[in-house]
């Protein structure tokens, strides 16, 4: 069986050196290149360095030299990284697994066009129980249908750029469309003031950020004498990586198109 060579973006991000970690234990998958932004101090390092495992992929700052030597590029980088990265795995047919949140609804399209040339995994989490929290939501709401309010809340780290996570936004799309509602206009993005009672109708967002929490979300069904709770707690980043390196795996049985981690995962 011939080893599926990865490329990894963002090598010295906090992800990034997670699935260096990922990559190098995986007997399935090679380390074929590791490229960062120029000017990044680690540009010219071997990537195992930043784990501590010298492995001789030495880190570019170059991507489409990167990505050539690749069979897959994983993507954990911010939006207009990705989109770059995009176009030349487009340009030169490497399936590509995306895991940057914090896409605009333009950007994402960029996403589903370039998905008809190539294979791509995009999700806002790679995490297993996350994945199975998505699917234990759809029974919540399908059950708790009525007399319920639907709050998500996310805790991260001090670091995080983008707000709310791109996992709590998944989450109340997935209670959005088991409950018929739309979430682009049923959200509500924090409170303040006097506000009114609640609207049925809503499905609310409240974000924390602080030290380094690495990503607590929970799902709040709150009615008249009883509240439920739906909640996955990340101790590591490990999960996530795993589950990167899982989907680039999981795209090299296919030509083109546009997959999750429920595809990935056989969640359908
Ligand atoms: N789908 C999932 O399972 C998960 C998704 N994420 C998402 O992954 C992304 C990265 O998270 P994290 O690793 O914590 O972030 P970090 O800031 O730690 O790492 C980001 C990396 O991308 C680089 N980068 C930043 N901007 C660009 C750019 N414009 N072009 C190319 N490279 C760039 C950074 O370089 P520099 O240091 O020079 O800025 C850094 O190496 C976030 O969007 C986060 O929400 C995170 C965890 C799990
Ligand atoms: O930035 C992070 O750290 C994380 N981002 C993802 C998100 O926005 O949902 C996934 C995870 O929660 C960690």
């Amino acid at each position: 069986m011939t080893s599926l060579r990865i490329a990894i973006a963002g090598a010295s991000g906090r992800m990034g050196r997670m699935l260096i970690e990922a990559s190098l234990q995986d007997e399935g998958v090679t380390l074929a290149a590791a490229f960062d932004r120029p000017g990044t101090p680690f540009i010219g390092r071997d990537a195992g360095e930043l784990i501590g495992v010298p492995c001789g992929v030495a880190i570019t700052d170059d991507p489409r030299a990167a990505i050539a030597a690749a069979d897959c590029v994983i993507d954990f980088t911010r939006p207009e990284g990705t989109l770059v990265h995009l176009d030349i795995a487009r340009e030169l047919g490497k399936s590509m697994v995306i895991g940057t949140t914090g896409f605009t609804a333009g950007e994402k399209e960029a996403i589903f066009t370039a998905a008809r040339t190539i294979p791509v995994v995009f999700a806002p989490n790679m995490a297993v129980g996350v994945n199975a929290v998505f699917k234990l939501l759809e029974m919540a709401a399908r059950i708790l249908n009525e007399g319920y309010d639907v709050e998500v809340i996310e805790a991260h780290h001090r670091f995080k750029v983008d707000a709310p996570s791109g996992t709590a936004l998944r989450m109340g799309e997935v209670v959005a469309r088991e409950l018929g509602r739309n979430l682009e206009t049923c959200a509500i993005y924090g409170r303040e003031g006097v506000t009114g009672e609640r609207n049925a109708e809503t499905i609310g967002f409240s974000t924390i950020r602080g030290g380094d929490v690495v990503g607590d979300h929970t799902v709040l069904f709150a009615g008249i004498g009883e509240r439920i709770e739906i909640t996955h707690k990340s101790g590591s980043r490990m999960p996530y990586a795993l589950g990167a390196v899982r989907a680039g795996r999981f795209l090299a049985g296919h030509a083109n198109g546009l997959f999750d981690m429920q595809d990935v995962l056989g969640l359908r």
